[in-house]
């Protein structure tokens, strides 16, 4: 992990102070104001995906986060050796008998599923001109699916090489084997890679915080997002201390969060502490602690008056 070699501070930065640069996801422009408001949605069947987007444009979404691992048919990509198994006894769409044939059953079950969130992408984005952000979260990270290494890597190489969406998470630390492979793939498809990390058990120290993402930074990341679990308010400010500082001496946008009831305050004020985009829900949530995102609208339009 790269050391962070910044000043450690816990100021609080006004707008101006923040020094860094811009990302865009598809349109959208991150890092300047006002903060977005990405909206998760996760559709498990393709006859979710019309009201989940609709709902999500209602709620004024800037970003739409496509979480994959609710969908059905990713169950099916373990990648473990009981793949199949798993697929099967929990209803996952599986090979054809004419297909496992000619092919070994879990590449089969690989292509099917690939198929139909391939072709889940090309419904959304049918549905919508707001820009989406692909994320597969893994069990590794809180999410509901696992996935090997290497199934992680041909779902991303999926999803990147699509032509549907317009950005893609990538769990930087919990798959640096394929970070760089995917974050090419992105630049070549013209795509914005999110280095992300999700802590769900505490809140690291604050020049953990800061170290993690400074390597994602060196790492190449377009954009770097940290979630943490806070077990009170102190935890809060640490991530919050950190986001300020991350914010001023970093050259890519930051996006944190503190998960939970105690963390929800640090979704509030974007703009105070450098974070450059707050999730918002639009009925589902996707992580615990996230405000609902008409709600969040009104208090960054107030929080921007700051
Ligand atoms: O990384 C994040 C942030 C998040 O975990 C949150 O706490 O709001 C929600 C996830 O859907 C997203 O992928």
């Amino acid at each position: 992990m790269a050391v962070y070699t910044g000043l450690l501070g816990s100021e609080i930065l006004m707008g101006s102070e923040i020094l860094m640069g811009t990302k865009f996801i598809g349109h959208v422009e991150l890092g300047c104001e006002p903060k977005k408001i990405i909206v998760p949605i996760m559709p498990v069947h393709a006859e979710d995906i019309g009201g989940l987007v609709r709902g999500a444009e209602t709620a004024g979404a800037d970003i739409i986060e496509w979480r994959i691992d609710f969908w059905g048919d990713v169950r099916g990509l373990s990648g473990s050796s009981n793949s199949v198994e798993v697929a099967e006894a929990e209803g996952a769409e599986v090979a054809s008998d004419a297909l496992e044939k000619t092919h070994p059953r879990t590449d089969t079950t690989t292509t099917n599923a690939h198929h139909s969130i391939i072709k889940a992408a090309g419904r959304i984005r049918r549905l919508t001109s707001i820009p989406i952000l692909a994320t597969c979260r893994t069990s590794l990270e809180g999410g509901q699916t696992s996935l090997t290494d290497s199934a992680y890597e041909n779902l991303l190489h999926a999803l990147i090489t699509c032509g549907h969406i317009d950005a893609i998470d990538v769990e930087f630390f919990s798959y640096p084997d394929v970070w760089d492979k995917a974050r090419q793939w992105a630049k070549e498809a013209g795509i914005t890679t999110i280095a992300s990390h999700h802590n769900f058990d505490h809140t690291p120290q604050e020049l953990e915080i800061l170290n993690r993402l400074a390597t994602m930074e060196e790492g190449g990341a377009d954009i770097a997002k940290i979630a943490v679990f806070p077990h009170g308010y102190t935890d809060v400010c640490t991530l919050l201390s950190a986001t300020a500082t991350a914010a001023k001496y970093m050259d890519i946008p930051i996006i944190t969060m503190a998960m939970g009831h105690v963390g929800m305050m640090s979704r509030l004020m974007p703009t105070a502490f450098g974070s450059v985009a707050t999730f918002g829900s639009a009925g589902q949530v996707s992580a615990p602690g996230q405000v609902d995102a008409k709600e969040m609208r009104d208090i960054l339009t107030l929080t921007e008056k700051l």
